[in-house]
Order: structure tokens, then sequence, then C-alpha cells
């Protein structure tokens, strides 16, 4: 069976704003711009954290262990308020009705842990149109581990013959080549077009057009 697997932070939804929001929290003053730091914001937590401690002047010896004691707060500040500003990219939604109609089995490969990944997906009424649903915390090993996508398309009933991975950062790109899997990337996030240079295998630039990118990809 085909199967798209897809990405869900910069991916399926713009999840910026609120993961900006929850960093922020931790700190007596805002560190992280909702919309010039959204690329960072992508590439999760960890990496969000890091900027804002930079950002303050926490000695570059202190930042790993100071983003690791600021990290539970700022799960539970996210999850609180997970779809506050959080939406899915323009006909997400539909893209994936015309896929399951077509025969496609889905699934979501996330870095997100999956308790929360579960949960904003179910808050944006996408949750059931995915046969499989592997976060940061499903397996010991996570993208770019090629065991991560090559797991979540077996557990969505697929071979990674006839897979796709619908992503949004150089660490889907590489899970992907690493797992001989090609990789669309979206062109509508913070550097546009720009994603070209990751050397995806196409680049989104809407979803109305996603049928038929993957139809050529001849899966
Ligand atoms: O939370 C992250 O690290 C990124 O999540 P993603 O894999 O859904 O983009
Ligand atoms: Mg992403």
């Amino acid at each position: 069976m085909r199967t798209a697997i897809f990405d869900l932070d910069g991916t399926l939804a713009d999840t910026s704003a609120d993961l900006i929001a929850a960093a922020n929290g931790g700190f007596s003053a805002p560190l992280l711009d909702p919309v010039a730091d959204s690329l960072v914001a992508f590439h999760g937590g960890r990496a969000m954290l890091r900027l804002a401690h930079a950002r303050t002047g926490t000695p570059e010896a202190e930042i790993e262990a100071a983003i690791e004691a600021a990290l539970p707060g700022f799960l539970s500040r996210y999850e609180a308020g997970i779809d506050t500003h959080t939406r899915l990219y323009d006909g997400a939604a539909r893209a994936l009705d015309r896929l399951a109609g077509q025969g496609w089995a889905l699934g979501v490969c996330t870095n997100k842990p999956v308790a929360l990944a579960e949960l904003l997906l179910t808050r944006l009424g996408i949750r059931d149109r995915f046969a499989a649903m592997l976060g940061a915390d499903s397996l010991p090993v996570r993208k770019p581990d090629p065991r991560h996508l090559l797991e979540t398309i077996a557990r969505a009933g697929g071979d990674a013959g006839r897979a796709v991975l619908v992503g949004d950062t150089e660490t889907d790109v590489l899970a992907a080549r690493a797992a001989g899997v090609p990789c669309v990337l979206v062109g509508f996030g913070p550097e546009g077009a720009g994603v070209a240079r990751l050397g995806p295998a196409a680049v989104l630039a809407s979803y109305t057009h996603l049928p038929e990118i993957l139809e050529r990809l001849d899966l």
C-alpha cells in the first residue's frame, strides 16, 4: 500500500506561536519573537530554549543543564495552551482526505512527545485520519534515525519501498534519506522555497498540490 508519513510541527500545523509563548513563559521577559523565531520553534523545545538562554547571556558551559532544568516547565506550559494560536496549514485536512480516498495509508512521525502530538491532532480534528502516530518518545530512537520513520511506515500498514515523508526540516530529509524514502518538503514555512537547498524530492507550495506531487513520485 502506498504510504504518506507526515511530520507535525511546521508541516501539518503552524505550531510556532504556541511553542514560543511556552518558551518565553519561563523567562522574566520575552526573549523569542513569534514571527522572527518561528524557524527555531520548528526545531523543537530544546532548540528554542538554547537560543533563549544564549540571548539571556547564560554561560555556554551552563546552557545544556539550563535547558534540561527548563524543559518540564516548558512542556507543561505548552500543553496548557497547545491550540491557542496553532492552526492546520491551509488545505491540509482536505489533502489528507483526498489521499485517503486514493488509497494512501497515512501516518505521523514527529519529534514532539507523543502525548502532546496526540492531544494536538485531536484538538485540530485530524487524529483519526492517521493509522499510526509515533512521537519522540515512542521508540528509543527518533528522527533523524531512520528507524523512527521505518517503524511509523510499518505501523501504518505500509512498506518502505512505496512510502514518502512530508516534512519541513533537515531532520526530516536526513531521516528519509537514511531510510531510502523520498522526502517532500513544505515550501510555506519560514524558509519558503529556500528549503530546496536541502535536496528534497519536491517542494510543496500548497497542500492543494500534494496529491499530484505524490502521484508523480510513482511509488
Ligand atoms: O518538536 C520537535 O522537535 C519537532 O517536531 P516535528 O518532528 O513534528 O517537526
Ligand atoms: Mg517539523
